[in-house]
């Protein structure tokens, strides 16, 4: 069966920058799919690809078994893109949004599909607010079933959770698994990697460039050697210190802890030791972890940098 989604060596520029450099992948029919990425990385160029609002200077996108090039409009009824900033109208009601949202897809009379989404939201006792007066998560809920008020296929987040509270995005991810379930293809773009954690597959995007594509399953398991995780005081010079005598990417300051990679358990105590050795810096614990995304993430990310900045040390050269 053709992919719903399928990049091929997809290149985006804008002027001098490109925000996407020969990117491919493919999401499978009913994937939870997910993006993560510094900002800037090219997540929301890649989303507004595949939503056919944006071309893609060299390679292909195909979306639905439609080349983007030429038949862009073809898909758009079947695509439910909610930018980072969705627009809602603040002087409507909540049900005046979703049925204008409905009427701009022709889809204006499935009221019953109206009604189930507002059931499932939990906006039906708010039908008649004024969008304005909504909560956060709220509003981002109202924008996500004005986005499905059309009965989309795909589905396209940018950030949809960005700036809402904790219980207000555990109830719009049960959401998204409820649509997911039904059989609806989801791609989004997330900064949390608790949220990448819950999809099938998540891509690391890094300046137009895949970094690394797979479950977050293979992802943990793709983190080489053993991670430790170390307190101690004064804790930025102990990871300085840890800096100078290891690669980049297997010393990461995570909050007040140090996540330590190494290639074997051996390698611990005589590194502890030195760190130790002159009484100004003093280690109280340290114990192995199971990596998380955010290790592997990182690890990714530093070792990244650590080899641009030496292939520019040779390009001044
Ligand atoms: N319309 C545009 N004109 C010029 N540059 C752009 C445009 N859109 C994106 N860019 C640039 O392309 C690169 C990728 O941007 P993009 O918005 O896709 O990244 P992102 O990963 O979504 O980051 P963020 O989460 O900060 O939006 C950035 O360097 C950005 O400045």
């Amino acid at each position: 069966m053709t992919p719903p989604i399928e990049l091929r060596a997809v290149t985006k520029r804008f002027g001098p920058i490109t925000a996407l450099a020969g990117v491919s992948l493919s999401v499978s029919e009913g994937e939870m799919f997910g993006l993560v990425g510094p900002d800037g990385a090219g997540k929301t160029t890649l989303l507004r690809l595949v939503a056919g609002i944006a071309r893609a200077d060299e390679g292909v996108v195909r979306v639905l078994g439609h080349d983007l090039t030429t038949e862009a409009r073809r898909i758009r009824p079947f695509i439910g893109y909610m930018a980072q900033r969705f627009s809602l109208y603040g002087d409507l009601t909540v049900e005046e949004n979703l049925r204008f949202f409905a009427r701009l897809h022709s889809t204006g009379t499935d009221r019953a599909w109206q009604e189930r989404l507002l059931e499932m939201t939990g906006l039906a006792p708010f039908r008649n607010r004024l969008a304005d007066y909504l909560s956060g998560g709220m509003k981002q809920k109202l924008a996500l079933i004005c986005t499905l008020v059309y009965r989309p296929r795909l589905l396209l987040l940018d950030e949809p959770t960005t700036g809402v509270d904790p219980v207000a995005r555990r109830q719009f991810w049960e959401l998204l698994v409820e649509f997911q379930q039904e059989g609806l293809t989801i791609v989004l773009a997330t900064p949390y990697l608790d949220e990448a954690e819950r999809c099938h597959r998540v891509a690391l995007l890094h300046q137009g460039r895949i970094l690394a594509l797979d479950t977050p399953e293979a992802l943990r398991a793709s983190l080489p050697g053993r991670l430790f995780e170390l307190t101690a005081t004064p804790v930025r010079e102990a990871a300085r210190r840890l800096r100078t005598w290891l690669a980049a990417h297997r010393v990461q300051l995570i909050g007040n802890r140090i996540h330590l990679l190494l290639d074997r358990d051996d390698e611990l105590t005589p590194l502890l030791d030195r760190l130790e050795a002159d009484g100004s810096v003093q280690v109280h614990d340290c114990q192995p972890i199971a990596p998380t995304l955010e290790n592997v993430f990182l690890a990714y990310l530093t070792e990244q940098s650590t080899h641009q900045s030496k292939s520019t040390m040779y390009d001044e050269t």
